[in-house]
């Protein structure tokens, strides 16, 4: 039996597995794997798989998988890599990686990892609700209250829709609390299911926010926990987006396949 040494990160309840890849031991076409990995049942139990690789330019290169196997900029899961990095000694409180939509920049402090995201370049609005792609594709619905929707009901509905059948997308559904604070539930593409927190998704949140107002930051109350995203607005260019929240440490364990 193989063994896969692993780590257990979380940022606001959105959880991963986390491997040191550097030895190139995992079989990254093995996505039978990562559905076990992150099965809760069977498995560890997690919403995505994250691998850290070596990199020539960079401190690290990560890279996500869904439970189902696919790949996409997770932006928590971003946000844990980087702890992780440190956890492993390949970074200090700063750096340089890349995801793959690209390089970040990411800092740590204490417990919290501020994560530079790409600029967001244009948008698309459908009736009340915005379609925004922050290195992920979110559909952003303004609803009366979060408490009285059903993520799992609602959101299947957009994303098996004619529009997003094959490609998919996540579904975010947001209640304002004040000019500058959303609560935020997610149905997550991937997962095909409501995670805990999204990081581009509270990403995407707040831009739309910064399309219906002049707020530059925005507080994002999600089940798992607050995260904060602030950026600059030129016309309806987005820049220096940050993505600010916690990212955790659960247990570290071995996995036998
Ligand atoms: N499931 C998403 C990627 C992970 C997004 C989320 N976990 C985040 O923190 O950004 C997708 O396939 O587009």
């Amino acid at each position: 039996m193989a063994i896969i040494q692993f780590h257990k990160y979380q940022g606001t309840g959105n959880d991963f597995v986390m491997i040191d890849n550097c030895d190139n031991a995992f079989d990254k076409d093995d996505l039978d794997l990562v559905s076990k990995l992150c099965d809760r049942r069977f498995g560890i139990g997690a919403d995505g798989v994250i691998l850290i690789e070596p990199a020539e330019d960079v401190d690290f290169n990560m890279i996500y998988f869904n439970p189902d196997g696919s790949q996409s900029l997770c932006g928590n899961g971003s946000r844990c890599a980087v702890m992780f990095a440190k956890h492993l000694g390949l970074i200090q409180n700063e750096t340089t990686f890349r995801a793959i939509d690209g390089i970040h920049e990411a800092k740590i402090s204490g417990d919290q990892v501020s994560l530079l995201m790409h600029d967001v370049l244009d948008f698309e609005q459908i009736g009340d609700d915005f379609l925004i792609d922050t290195g992920s594709p979110h559909y952003l619905k303004y609803v009366t209250s979060t408490d009285d929707i059903d993520p799992l009901e609602e959101g299947r509905k957009v994303r098996y829709s004619e529009r997003f059948a094959a490609e998919g997308v996540n579904v975010n559904f947001l209640e304002q609390i004040n000019d500058g604070a959303l609560k935020i539930r997610t149905y997550e593409r991937g997962v095909e299911g409501e995670t805990y927190s999204c990081g581009t998704g509270c990403t995407a949140a707040a831009l739309s926010l910064g399309l219906k107002s002049s707020v530059n930051e925005v507080a994002l109350k999600a089940i798992g926990g607050d995260l904060r995203v602030s950026f600059t607005k030129d016309g309806e260019t987005f820049r220096n987006i940050y993505l600010i929240g916690p990212a955790k440490k659960v247990f570290a364990g071995e996995f036998g396949i």
